[in-house]
């Protein structure tokens, strides 16, 4: 079981509308997406590419709706743009969030990522030289002193094709950032995507993590992915991930840990698919069922 006063519970835009393949979902205008997401019984939600830019027009949309808004991802580029140069963009996003009420920012560096081309996802990944580590985790120090003058937490969401993917990467990263400045974006479907085991994770980072994405995994998909060399974008497209109790993600040791170790926080579904195929309402009702039966929440 899990205690609303603790845990809440989120959806992000991605199963309507992705950001990454704009094709997928443009047929869904914002307020269905948000209309929807109200439907299916969520309250949180993070910020997507259609969402009105205007603070005014989103805060109506989403107060009628009873939804507010608790995370968005920021792309870094601290491995190959000038550190000021990021910042600025970060401190914009950050002040925007932290006016919308949010009180966390999910970085992920994008230098060198290979998420959105045309490269098998489990052959091409960067992996980062000494220099490079050192200048990631310290930008990442920075910046998140920065958005904690601004009342926001940063956290870091490792991903598949990005030069924060592996075990070792996550322990590493995790053992060289400040851990009162950088927290952790625990994803459960880039860590199974990964090879990794999401309860090890979670069990070794918990303590540490503010902030996390609920996504399943179609292990059979996996396979083909890997045999025919699909990109990451390609996987998604074919059905990689899907919502939690869709797929082959274990997660009732996921949310024991999340309930036995004092986690306080957002957990929101995050499981993108081509919504032509998935109808986003009926995918969000499933998860929605599916979290309530197995916590309670
Ligand atoms: O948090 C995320 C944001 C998306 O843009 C990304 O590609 C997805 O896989 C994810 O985990
Ligand atoms: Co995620």
């Amino acid at each position: 079981m899990l205690d609303k006063n603790k845990v809440k519970l989120g959806i992000a835009p991605i199963g309507w509308t992705n950001d990454d393949m704009p094709d997928l979902g443009k047929e869904n205008t914002f307020e269905q997406c948000i209309s929807e997401m109200a439907l299916a019984g969520f309250t949180g939600s993070e910020i997507g590419g259609r969402y009105p830019k205007d603070q005014g027009i989103l805060k109506k949309a989403l107060s009628l709706r009873g939804i507010e808004i608790c995370n968005c991802w920021f792309s870094a580029f601290l491995l190959t743009k000038p550190y000021g140069e990021v910042e600025k963009e970060f401190i914009d996003q950050v002040r925007f969030l932290k006016d919308m009420g949010a009180k966390v920012i999910g970085v992920s560096e994008q230098s060198y990522s290979i998420q959105g081309k045309d490269v098998p996802v489990f052959e091409g990944k960067y992996v980062m030289n000494e220099k490079e580590w050192k200048r990631l985790t310290d930008g990442l120090n920075r910046l998140g002193k920065a958005a904690r003058e601004i009342g926001i937490t940063l956290t870091y969401h490792h991903h598949m094709g990005t030069v924060i993917q592996t075990e070792e990467e996550i322990d590493r990263f995790m053992d060289s950032v400040d851990p009162e400045l950088v927290f952790l974006l625990f994803d459960s479907g880039h860590c199974s995507f990964a090879g990794i085991s999401p309860v090890k994770i979670l069990e070794k980072y918990i303590g540490r993590t503010k902030h996390i994405h609920l996504k399943d995994l179609r292990t059979d998909v996996v396979k083909r992915a890997k045999e025919e060399k699909w990109s990451f974008l390609k996987g998604v497209r074919n059905g990689t991930f899907t919502v939690p109790g869709d797929g082959d993600v274990d997660f009732e040791p996921i949310f024991d840990l999340i309930g036995s170790r004092g986690y306080e926080g957002y957990v929101v579904v995050e499981a993108e698919q081509d919504p032509a195929v998935a109808n986003p309402l009926e995918y969000a009702m499933k998860a929605r069922n599916y979290i309530k039966e197995k916590t309670g929440l």
